[in-house]
């Protein structure tokens, strides 16, 4: 990576790391998927100016419930500002479900409170991080 600087802040919980991206500083909370850990993103969301929601784009068969988290998530007020940021990861997989298909399955078109973004990734080989980056500094700042 050239053009950031990444700083782990220790914390107890969720991973949080300080990122400086194009003049932008970015606090970056990585919050865990799994079922258990989900009722504690709440306490996550004030200030929050951009979402990245990373989905598995391999699993056909969980892609629904993360439908279900992600709308669950957007109803939330403390998020009504931040802009929607979905990395359609593992590309690099046969398998996988394009960009357009995990759209439709997230019903993303129907989002008309927020700007929204996906982009197609492979996060292994770094493939499409930065351009889902630069849509996200660009809409923060704009925002702001
Ligand atoms: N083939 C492939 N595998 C990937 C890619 N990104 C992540 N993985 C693999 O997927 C597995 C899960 O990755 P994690 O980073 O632990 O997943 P996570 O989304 O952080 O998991 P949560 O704790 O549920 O949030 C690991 O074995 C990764 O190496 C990708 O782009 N391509």
């Amino acid at each position: 990576m050239k053009s950031e600087v990444i700083r782990t802040i220790p914390t107890v919980g969720f991973n949080v790391e300080s990122v400086d991206y194009k003049n932008t500083n970015f606090t970056v909370w990585d919050v865990g998927g799994q079922n258990k850990l989900r009722r504690l993103w709440r306490h996550y969301f004030q200030n929050t100016h951009g979402i990245i929601f990373v989905i598995d784009s391999s699993d056909r068969d969980r892609i629904q419930e993360a439908s279900t988290e992600l709308r669950n998530m957007l109803f939330d007020t403390e998020l009504q500002d931040a802009v929607l940021l979905v990395f359609a990861n593992k590309q690099d997989l046969p398998v996988a479900m394009t960009p357009s298909e995990v759209a439709d399955t997230l019903f993303l078109h129907e989002i008309k409170d927020r700007k929204w973004h996906i982009q197609g990734v492979c996060a292994i080989k770094g493939t499409g991080l930065f351009d889902g980056f630069d849509w996200l500094c660009n809409e923060i700042s704009d925002n702001k």
